[in-house]
């Protein structure tokens, strides 16, 4: 199963090879600015999911939400270890 540390792995190295078709390197392009829209239309995703849906759409929305704050971590030149040090 992919976890929080595999995923981030694995969106390094399309930030870095840059493969055709990745969504994430889209993403990228697009900038800090579209990212962060990304991640606040997430967040409110997983809020509604939470009140309204049930348990599968709501895991669901949150790891859209946590693929989208590791987009906009790479965006920011940011690692997992920056993260982490304020756990
Ligand atoms: N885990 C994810 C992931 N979660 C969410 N998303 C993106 O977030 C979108 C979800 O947003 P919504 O459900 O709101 O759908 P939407 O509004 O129709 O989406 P958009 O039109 O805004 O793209 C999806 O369409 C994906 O673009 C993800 N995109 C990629 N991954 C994983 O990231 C890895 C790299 O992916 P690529 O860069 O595309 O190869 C792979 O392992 C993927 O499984």
């Amino acid at each position: 199963m992919k976890t929080f540390d595999s995923l981030f792995a694995e969106l390094a190295e399309k930030a870095a090879s840059r493969p055709e078709g990745s969504g994430t390197v889209a993403q990228l392009d697009a900038g800090v600015h579209a990212i962060g829209k990304k991640v606040v239309e997430e967040a409110a995703e997983v809020w509604m999911a939470a009140e309204h849906e049930g348990e599968e759409r709501t895991a669901e929305e949150i790891s859209q939400l946590l693929y989208h704050l590791q987009v906009l971590m790479l965006a920011r030149g940011l690692t997992l270890e920056d993260v982490y040090a304020h756990l």
